[in-house]
């Protein structure tokens, strides 16, 4: 597969080379239709990382390439092969949203019928069919989110820049952004992802790179970082010390790993499928769980085993 970023050691301090460290040094490379997640709390470096890549600030070190081109020396380049969705949308919200499209792809320089297509095409792409003729100061969150990805798509780019994409946005919007970037992709579009959340990088990366103030401490699948923290579990929770007493010795039965916690009223077992079910099998009619939840890692815990500190404290160190 083509590369279509790869960058090598690059890094970015603000001001006059004593200020801030933005990034320290950085080297990813992205393929073509491939997502790639900077994951990390406010302040990692994952604006400056994106704003470097897409040639809207200068690496004071490192070499950078996207589309072929370098970032560099042949900005022009590289800017005419991307798409940058920020966080905040650049959309008019007076015009609609297929108006807005047409403005977009003619300024792109599509003639007024190829325009209409594109427009069209991309509402119905992105599920804005139904809204398509509605002014954009009445839609959602959501709805001008995946407006402004679609602006972003007129001309289809070689990498599209994300930058936290759903932060903001309720669960329901969030999957349906997650669904439109994920048709993107299929259609061979590389991603580079920035967000906080694991599982925004883990529903839609396929790469992650974890970011802690400007340096990257960790990189692979999203199940590769997990599984530094530890599997995900399930817990079983008892009414009391008594009832967990009992259930104790037939859950080790069901998996040898069950232990009771610090509590005395909560068992912990390997987060299987088939533990769920034979759990419920092996208690009926003897002592039920008054709750049962199921605890995958969370980032504040890849966070924590990976840095040492939280993602709280690594905020207030940057703010
Ligand atoms: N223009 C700037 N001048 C000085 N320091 C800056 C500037 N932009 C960012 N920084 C600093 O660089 C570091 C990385 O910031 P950056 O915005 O890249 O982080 P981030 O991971 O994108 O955070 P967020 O999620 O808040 O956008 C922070 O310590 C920040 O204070």
């Amino acid at each position: 597969m083509k590369a279509v970023i790869e960058a090598e050691a690059v890094g970015k301090t603000y001001g006059r080379g004593d200020g801030e460290v933005g990034l320290h040094r950085l080297s990813l490379e992205l393929e073509q239709g491939r997502v790639l997640a900077l994951l990390g709390p406010n302040g990692a470096g994952k604006t400056t990382a994106v704003r470097g890549l897409s040639t809207l600030l200068r690496f004071d070190r490192g070499n950078a390439r996207v589309a072929g081109y370098d970032v560099s020396a042949q900005p022009k380049q590289v800017r005419q092969r991307i798409a940058l969705v920020g966080q905040s949308a650049a959309v008019d919200e007076q015009l609609t949203a297929i108006q807005n499209l047409v403005l977009f792809a003619r300024l792109r320089g599509l003639d007024r019928s190829a325009a209409m297509r594109r427009a069209q095409e991309l509402t119905g792409q992105f599920g804005l069919t139904e809204a398509a003729t509605r002014a954009v100061q009445g839609f959602s969150g959501g709805m001008r989110r995946r407006l402004d990805v679609a602006a972003s798509m007129i001309v289809r780019p070689h990498v599209l820049f994300v930058d936290e994409p759903t932060t903001g946005l309720d669960p329901a919007a969030r999957r349906d952004l997650w669904r439109a970037l994920r048709s993107l992709v299929a259609d061979g579009t590389a991603i580079l992802l920035t967000t906080q959340y694991l599982e925004e990088a883990d529903s839609l990366a396929d790469d992650i790179i974890l970011l802690d103030r400007g340096y990257a401490v960790a990189q692979g699948s999203a199940d590769h970082l997990k599984s530094m923290v530890g599997p995900p579990v399930i817990q079983l929770h008892f009414q009391d010390e008594a009832d967990a007493h009992r259930a104790i010795p037939l859950l080790q039965d069901v998996d040898p790993s069950a232990t009771l916690d610090d509590t005395r009223t909560t068992i912990t077992l390997h987060a299987e499928a088939e533990n769920l079910t034979r759990s419920v099998q092996v208690l009926a009619g003897i002592v039920l769980p008054t709750e049962v939840t199921m605890r995958k890692p969370s980032l504040d815990e890849v966070f924590l085993t990976l840095t040492g500190h939280d993602t709280q404290a690594a905020e207030e160190k940057s703010a």
